[in-house]
């Protein structure tokens, strides 16, 4: 018999009200007993016995066993989060932020107090990545995971791309959709598919990598220059996050717009649709598909977790444990095509090679290889000076770059 979770319940917005709906439709071994908010002005579609602004009322109540947290507050859920961990509940949440930024602490909290937090709707809402790479791929040598992490990014893409809406109307539209983040910047700026990517990575290779190390490039700076160039090839741009393992001792990690061409199963992912393809040694490609935000999708994920911990579910990072030697690093050659204005940016970014150059009035692009350190090191320019970067190359073609002899490192 499962044992009984009494759960106390942080945030009522998109996504806990979409699990709020799910729960109420089944008859598991669980309930509802508090939901802490932030506003308590705003119209509620419960009795308002059942809401607190005070998150002890949860955190105290020796009666909440479980903790549900789906705030869009990225301190307020580490120390709700932190706290309820350190106190004996076990933890579902879904903020990937939270979660990607303070992953280590995280996994020293459970071990400590032997507490559990789970997250599977934290990465790609309702597409069962995280189990999946903690368990099925445990014993497998996964060359990459790559993918679209990010529904909002994904929604305006297609939304521009099948149907010509602008970018401020089709933004609009997956934030009215509750897809988008509160500040769209996390979405569109590729912020949101890295903190998703780093909380895979520590799964698939069992590396913790700090936010701040991966580079993150968005879709902002895409012009219609850029997608007619994708469309006479028949290419789709999507947002691509990409952790890859260049050898047994080098992991990257990079997020960046890609073209996508109709032999990839990322093609086909449309609106706010996300698909994880994993490269594995033995299994060979495999890819999972579903939506990837929404208070429904996402409220699945979560009860899935929550139904999980009925169990005593706990993560192991596997993969911290077996593979010792693996680090992150940025000193990868990949290619690229930049299309910018500023012909002083193409020398600055000191590509290894360049295999194509072209100019039209105001259209100007350049294809080659570069070294992403050096892509980080200009990211600000680039975004600044209105330059559209896209990863232009298959997986296979992501390499550690040579080390440099001391004499031209100096
Ligand atoms: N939307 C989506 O598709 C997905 C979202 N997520 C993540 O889930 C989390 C929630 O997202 P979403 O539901 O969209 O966000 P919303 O903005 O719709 O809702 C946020 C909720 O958090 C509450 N809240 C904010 N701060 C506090 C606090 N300090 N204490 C208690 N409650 C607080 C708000 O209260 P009030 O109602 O009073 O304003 C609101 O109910 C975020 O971390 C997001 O990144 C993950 C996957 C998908
Ligand atoms: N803002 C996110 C929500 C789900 O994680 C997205 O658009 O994917």
């Amino acid at each position: 018999m499962s044992k009984k979770l009494n759960i106390g319940l942080f945030g009522f917005g998109v996504v806990g009200q979409g699990l709020y709906d799910i729960v109420k439709t089944k008859n598991l071994n669980i309930e509802i007993k508090k939901i802490a908010i932030k506003n308590p002005d705003k119209k509620r579609s419960l009795p308002a016995e059942i809401f607190t602004t005070d998150r002890d009322d949860i955190l105290n109540n020796p009666e909440i066993n479980t903790v549900v947290e789906l705030i869009n507050d990225t301190e307020a859920a580490f120390e709700i989060v932190s706290r309820a961990l350190s106190s004996g509940k076990n933890v579902v949440s879904a903020s990937k932020k939270m979660i990607a930024t303070y992953l280590n602490e995280l996994i020293e909290l459970q071990h400590e107090h032997g507490t559990s937090l789970l997250y599977e709707g934290s990465v790609c809402g309702s597409i069962p990545i995280i189990r999946n790479l903690e368990e099925y791929y445990d014993n497998e040598l996964l060359h990459s995971i790559s993918g679209i992490f990010n529904g909002s990014s994904n929604y305006i893409l297609s939304k521009g791309f099948l149907e010509g809406l602008d970018y401020d109307s089709a933004l609009k539209q997956a934030q009215d959709l509750g897809f988008a983040e509160t500040d769209p910047t996390m979405d569109v700026g590729g912020y949101d598919a890295k903190y998703k990517l780093i909380i895979a990575a520590a799964h698939a290779y069992g590396v913790v990598v700090n936010p701040e190390q991966v580079i993150n490039v968005g879709i902002q700076n895409l012009s219609a220059n850029d997608i007619q160039y994708a469309r006479e090839k028949n290419l789709k741009i999507k947002l691509v996050p990409v952790a890859k393992e260049l050898d047994d001792r080098h992991v990257t990690l990079f997020v960046l717009p890609k073209f996508v061409n109709d032999t990839e199963f990322l093609y086909n992912v449309e609106y706010e649709y996300n698909g994880v393809t994993v490269q594995a040694a033995f299994a060979d490609q495999q890819f999972f598909f579903g939506k990837g935000a929404g208070g429904h999708p996402t409220g699945s994920a979560v009860l899935s977790d929550i139904a999980a911990l009925r169990y005593d579910y706990q993560y192991e990072y596997k993969k911290a444990k077996s593979v010792k030697d693996l680090r992150f690093t940025n000193n990868v050659d990949l290619n690229i095509y930049l299309s910018y204005q500023d012909e002083s940016l193409v020398d600055e970014l000191g590509f290894e090679h360049i295999h194509e150059r072209f100019y039209s009035g105001n259209y100007k692009f350049v294809t080659g290889k570069i070294n992403l350190q050096k892509l980080i090191e200009k990211q600000h320019r680039i975004s600044e000076s209105k330059a559209f970067v896209a990863f232009a190359d298959q997986l296979t073609g992501v390499s550690l770059a040579p080390v440099k002899q001391a004499a031209e490192v100096f």
